[in-house]
């Protein structure tokens, strides 16, 4: 069996590569960062540590790569004999690969019908829905409609953390424990990818909606909290007791959606919250603020993980939810120059206010009662501004 990955990076190598090659695939990463692409053609393995209570290593075997800017022919060979294609490379990179998987598909479809299976492992809803449209947009209609019989476009949700890496090593990758690949069944042809690890759900919507509405919502209000008082660490800003109890409050908002939305039990849910705020609080990772909080205009997004749980508690229940607020009003605040989304956000802000803002960037309009109430929260930030 063959896969092409495209983004040989934190979640590519330390999760999705490392599942796939377990499972017995041949995995090939397609990457434009020419070291990673270099050393993972020279060594074929890599390795990953699982840092948990005990630190254990496991060496991910028999890999190759392909640099996508220098060696594209190859890239849209691979994709014309593979099984899989997977991505994790961030949400904003989709429209940049498409062509090429675009290309992919063209010379696979002249040759042969055997099943494809595409799966896009970013952090949001749709996510492999979303690379469809991007790939069918290159593709004729007729194309489309050999596409629709031989390659399935899989939904899925990614969890497992794994920070930026400071290993000796570029290709060694430190990960959580903790890991779960939720992959809707609905796009199926033929059988199911042998994924080992994975878990094949009829209907994706409870499972990607339950992750990123609590270990994203929980994980951006600790981050963006934690940037306000200046911690470089989520696990430093999970040590004070004040951001914990935030964090807690949006969660315990955000499991009221999902409870009463998708039925999932309440003792079960607080569990699933237990556990993600100890996966935050892990003391063998170290993950910075700035890695968690990044891309602010994408998580201020109308169905990203702070505004869609917050608007759906305000239609469900009829009030504010007083924590997502604050983790929204939070998000407003991040400023860090490294970051070009942050940049932008503080500039519209300054020419537009938080109105303008979340209107422009999450579909709130003014008299929504969620915006009078981020309002609100902001304007206490600003008094407590050291
Ligand atoms: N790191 C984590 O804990 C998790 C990340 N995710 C999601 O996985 C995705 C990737 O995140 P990370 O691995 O953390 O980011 P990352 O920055 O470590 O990896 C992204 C990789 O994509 C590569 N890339 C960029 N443009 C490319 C292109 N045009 N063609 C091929 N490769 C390209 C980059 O060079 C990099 O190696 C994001 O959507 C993120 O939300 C999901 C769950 C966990
Ligand atoms: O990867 P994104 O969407 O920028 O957001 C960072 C978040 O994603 C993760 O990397 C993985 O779920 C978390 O660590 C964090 O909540």
């Amino acid at each position: 069996m063959r896969a092409v990955h495209f983004g040989a990076g934190n979640i590519g190598r330390g999760f999705i590569g490392s599942l796939l090659a377990a499972s017995g695939y041949d995995v090939v990463f397609v990457d434009v960062n020419g070291q990673i692409v270099r050393l993972l053609k020279e060594r074929g393995e890599y390795r990953v540590i699982v840092a948990g209570e005990q630190r254990e290593e496991q060496w991910v075997r028999g890999v190759s790569a392909l640099n996508s800017q220098t060696e594209r022919e190859q890239v849209i060979a691979a994709i014309a004999a593979a099984d899989l294609v997977t991505t994790a490379v961030g949400p904003h990179i989709l429209p940049a690969i498409a062509p090429v998987i675009a290309a992919g598909l063209k010379q696979r479809l002249a040759a042969r019908q055997a099943p494809l299976h595409v799966i896009a492992c970013e952090n949001m809803i749709g996510g492999t829905e979303t690379l469809k449209q991007h790939v069918f947009a290159h593709l004729s209609e007729a194309e489309q409609q050999l596409a629709g019989e031989s390659v399935g476009f899989l939904n899925c949700a990614v969890d497992r953390i794994v920070p930026n890496q400071t290993n000796d090593d570029p290709l060694a990758v430190t990960v959580e424990p903790f890991f779960e690949w939720a992959i809707e069944t609905r796009n199926v042809i033929g059988a199911v990818p042998p994924i080992q690890g994975a878990h094949f759900v009829a209907d994706l919507g409870p499972y990607i909606e339950r992750k990123l509405f609590t270990v994203n919502t929980g994980h951006a209000l600790a981050a963006y909290l934690g940037y306000l008082k200046q911690y470089e660490t989520v696990q430093d800003a999970m040590k004070d007791s004040a951001i914990r109890a935030d964090v807690e409050q949006a969660l315990s908002e955000s499991g009221a959606v999902l409870v009463k939305k998708h039925g999932w039990k309440a003792d079960e849910h607080r569990a699933y919250i237990d556990t993600t705020i100890g996966r935050f609080m892990n003391p063998a990772l170290s993950d910075d603020i700035i890695r968690v909080a990044r891309s602010p205009i994408r998580k201020l997004g109308p169905n990203d993980r702070l505004v869609a749980p917050a608007v759906q508690y305000c239609a469900l229940f009829g009030n504010v939810p007083h924590g997502l607020a604050k983790g929204i009003a939070a998000l407003l605040r991040f400023d860090d120059d490294r970051d070009v989304e942050a940049a932008a956000l503080q500039q519209t802000i300054a020419q537009h206010g938080i109105e303008g803002a979340l209107r422009q960037y999450a579909g709130l309009e003014s008299g929504h009662p969620l915006v009078a109430a981020v309002r609100e929260e902001y304007g206490r930030m600003e008094k407590n501004k050291s």
